[in-house]
């Protein structure tokens, strides 16, 4: 096993789960699977889940006086998800950073499910703030109508943080136990039993162009290659190969962790096509920057590249180089905790007919990262990706927002060593209320900023892998099971400023773009999204259903125009109808 990389167990943990739970369309040999799909729609063979989902929708159209046409729509769709969970090596760049190092840490802690010691007591590891690994996802309801959860894990097979085989590389040559020590995330007692583990692993050097970050970040490059971009390039994609070789793994994902670059400018004929982007490389142009550089290696080998800061690593010519190859890849920028907050807070203001005027974010960290952001043009950075996180909800509210108009928002960030990790966060959400009143909501919020981060590092990586088992066709299109877009909306619920195909609207409602997650996993097991309308508790006057096996008919009466007054039927799981 190479000093580059923390090796995956070998103590029996088969695929992953070594919580106990395994898949609801299990994937390890002989362990009870959650839940299985009992419906005609969906087939389970040793080798894939291959299921049939109508997907629903509404085509609205404008007519000619101007009202809305709104037409359901539907189109079925066969989803096909390979059972079999890969060995997974997951290569961040950045690895000796706050994140990487907590990550690993976090893992080999997990992974060996250690218990320290903190002023609170003693305190498991956990993966709480994973949303694969500790949330959980409404399966059904029972026969009395109470709702059922399970693990979001379980419901389609998934890579297992314990197994992940973890390797990067970083420009600071500090081993990642060192390196975790700098960070003062964790707590000692945790720190000195992992100490050893994690001083065996060291970071591979590191692609540096200091004309990208800041220069403060000059002194901890003692760990970078030498060369033309060309041999950078050619070198980060025999280290993917290497490691790859090293551990045995089946797939790599490539996870940006690394510090906040400036943005690249977007120049033709230099990193507007793959061509111009591969030729710029092999001519060493000034304005390939090293993030763009890892993802262009990632793609070259097959493997997926997330961009975790907010620069934009994924210029036009690496995204049509992602498509060309058929290998995915997301970004920008892990949302966490100030941003996350306010995907929240808005969609609730603006979907209660809130009007934000003014949403005022500042905050003040004192970690490597902050230093970094005190540079105007890697601060710049962060702030286009934390300012556009309300765009969605605003544009979505026209009675709220004329066009074009846009509540004040300012973000500022300040670098105060003394709170080094834990960042604080304060923000006034100063909003239009009835008949012309204001609200102002004043947050302090301690988002300690890598506690907070990795579990999306894991989460993203996760999720990625999965997008590569899962492929679709369209029959009445084409026959063929086809891969998602190379560019992974779907990772928008882990990101500030989701990078998403042409044409397609970006959305940062934290709500919807976890339904988008859940829906999605649903579909792939021929289930129907989650309505939440709760309509077996609310029709009529304390009519509850009974769901039991067998089929009759409940029948809805829709309060329609006289004229146009339908009787609906519907077939459901219901024998019969109780009048309580
Ligand atoms: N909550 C969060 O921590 C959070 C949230 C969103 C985004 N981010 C972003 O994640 C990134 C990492 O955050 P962090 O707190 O771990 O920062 P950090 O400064 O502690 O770690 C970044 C690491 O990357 C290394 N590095 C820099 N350039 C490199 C290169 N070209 N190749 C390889 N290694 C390189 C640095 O030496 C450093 O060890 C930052 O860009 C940050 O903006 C963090
Ligand atoms: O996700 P979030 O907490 O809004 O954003 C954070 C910023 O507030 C912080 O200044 C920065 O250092 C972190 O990298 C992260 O981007």
């Amino acid at each position: 096993m190479s000093p580059n990389a923390l090796a995956s167990p070998t103590n029996g943990h088969s695929n992953g789960h070594a919580n106990g739970h395994t898949n609801g369309t299990g994937t390890n040999a002989g362990a009870r699977p959650t839940f299985i799909v009992n419906s005609p729609y969906v087939e389970y063979s040793d080798e894939a889940i291959l299921s049939e989902y109508t997907y629903q929708n509404t085509l609205v159209e404008t007519q000619a006086d101007g009202t809305l046409k709104a037409t359901p729509i539907e189109t079925v769709y066969n989803f096909k998800v390979e059972r079999k969970v890969p060995k997974l090596g997951l290569m961040m760049v950045g690895w000796g950073g706050n994140n990487g190092s907590t990550v690993t840490a976090a893992i080999i802690a997990n992974r060996r499910h250690l218990t320290f010691r903190t002023k609170f007591g003693p305190q498991p590891s956990t993966y709480y703030g994973s949303i694969t690994q500790a949330s959980t996802v409404k399966l059904g309801v029972d026969k009395h109508g109470a709702e059922v959860y399970v693990p979001l894990s379980s419901m389609l097979p998934m890579v297992h943080p314990d197994n992940m085989v973890l390797g990067g590389w970083d420009i600071s040559g500090v081993d990642l136990a060192h390196a975790m020590e700098r960070a003062q995330v964790l707590e000692p007692d945790l720190q000195s039993q992992v100490w050893e583990e994690m001083e065996k692993l060291k970071p591979l050097p590191g692609v540096y162009y200091p004309d990208f970050v800041a220069a403060n970040q000059e002194e901890r490059a003692d760990n970078v290659l030498k060369g033309t971009k060309q041999e950078h390039l050619d070198k980060i994609r025999k280290d993917i190969r290497d490691f790859k070789a090293a551990n045995g793994v089946d797939k790599i994902v490539v996870v940006w962790t690394a510090t906040t670059e400036r943005y690249s400018d977007i120049i033709t004929g230099v990193n507007d096509t793959s061509t111009s982007l591969l030729n710029a490389i092999a001519t060493s142009h000034s304005e390939v920057s090293p993030s763009t550089l890892y993802a262009v290696a990632a793609i070259l080998e097959g493997v997926p590249f997330i961009n975790g800061a907010p620069q934009n690593a994924l210029v036009p010519g690496v995204v049509a180089l992602a498509e060309e190859k058929g290998v995915h890849v997301g970004g920008d920028d892990f949302k966490s905790g100030q941003t996350k907050l306010k995907s929240v807070l808005v969609d609730f203001l603006v979907g209660a007919g809130i009007k934000p005027l003014g949403i005022t974010s500042y905050n003040h960290l004192g970690n490597n990262d902050g230093r970094n952001l005190s540079a105007p043009q890697q601060f710049r950075s962060k702030e286009i990706s934390k300012s556009s996180v309300v765009d969605d909800m605003v544009a979505s509210n026209s009675i709220l927002y004329k066009k074009g108009e846009h509540p004040d928002h300012t973000v500022v960030i300040k670098y105060v060593p003394s709170v080094s990790d834990g960042k604080r966060a304060l923000d006034e959400y100063y909003s239009e209320i009835f008949m012309g009143g204001r609200s102002s909501i004043s947050i302090y919020n301690v988002c300690e900023d890598s506690l907070l981060a990795a579990p999306l590092i894991l989460d993203l990586a996760i999720i990625t892998e999965l997008m590569t088992r899962i492929t679709y066709r369209v029959p009445a299109e084409h026959e063929d099971f086809r891969s998602f877009h190379a560019v992974l909306s779907i990772l928008s619920y882990m990101l500030k400023a989701p990078v998403v195909p042409d044409g397609t609207p970006v959305v940062n409602a934290l709500a919807r773009q976890r339904a988008a997650i859940e829906n999605l996993l649903r579909a792939c097991v021929a289930l129907p999204p989650n309505n939440e309308m709760l309509l077996e508790h609310k029709v009529g006057c304390c009519c509850r259903v009974l769901f039991e096996r067998g089929l009759t008919y409940f029948t809805f009466f829709f309060n329609c125009r006289p004229s146009t007054r339908r009787l609906s039927r519907l077939k459901l799981n219901v024998r019969s109808v109780v009048v309580g």
